[in-house]
């Protein structure tokens, strides 16, 4: 598979103009999907640390509506505020519901309304549970010129796929866990099926 190049590295201030953070976009990904790499300076650049990074898989309803069906919103914010202090980067993935899509997504709800927990809901609709390719986020990364990487996840899967493509990952560090009435169902068929590393109360 061809390497990815950096296009374009533009400042944007986020949070009104509280953090600068850096969108980078990619020439060579021929999925066509738009990923994007955001960069904060933090501390890590100053003191030569393995910089912080999380692999985010887009949500629309978590992300930007702060849907409490799920966790993708709060651990966006928790990984902004992370990464500015220490430094590093957010791999924005688009990979809508794991891989499915917001329609699919969508339908998968409506199945877990009746139901069904979140992996099994895909299996209903004949879908993969899980159809994410972090594989990309390793390319992402080295255009960006890293090889070793503290990650920021409960997920062991993001972990092996860096691994497997060629990025070092020198430290797992867990997020906290954003539970709520809504979302606990959720989050628990994520320790069930796939071994996410969430400690609850
Ligand atoms: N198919 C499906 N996707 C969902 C559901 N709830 C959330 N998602 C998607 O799951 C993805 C969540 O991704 P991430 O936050 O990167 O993480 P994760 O794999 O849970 O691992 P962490 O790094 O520990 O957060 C997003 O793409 C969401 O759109 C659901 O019920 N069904
Ligand atoms: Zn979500």
């Amino acid at each position: 598979m061809d390497q990815l190049t950096v296009k374009r590295r533009v400042v944007i201030p986020v949070r009104a103009g509280d953090v600068m953070a850096e969108f980078i976009s990619f020439n060579g990904d021929e999925s066509g999907k738009e990923h994007i790499a955001i960069s904060f300076a933090g501390i890590a650049e100053e003191k030569n640390q393995t910089p912080l990074v999380r692999l985010h898989s887009e949500c629309l309803t978590g992300d930007v509506f702060g849907s409490g069906r799920c966790d993708c919103g709060e651990q966006l914010d928790e990984a902004i505020d992370r990464i500015n202090e220490e430094g590093g980067y957010i791999l924005y993935l688009r990979q809508e519901g794991r891989g499915i899509g917001l329609y699919a997504k969508l339908e998968a709800y409506a199945l877990q309304d009746q139901g069904y927990d979140t992996y099994e809901a895909n299996e209903m609709l004949h879908l993969p549970q899980d159809s994410r390719d972090f594989g990309i986020a390793a390319r992402m990364l080295k255009a960006l010129g890293v090889d070793k990487v503290r990650l920021l996840t409960n997920n062991p899967d993001k972990a092996e796929q860096l691994t497997q493509n060629g990025v070092e990952v020198e430290q797992l560090v867990p997020t906290q866990v954003h539970v709520n009435q809504h979302n606990r169902n959720y989050l628990e068929a994520k320790v069930r099926h796939k071994q996410h590393t969430i400690k609850f109360d």
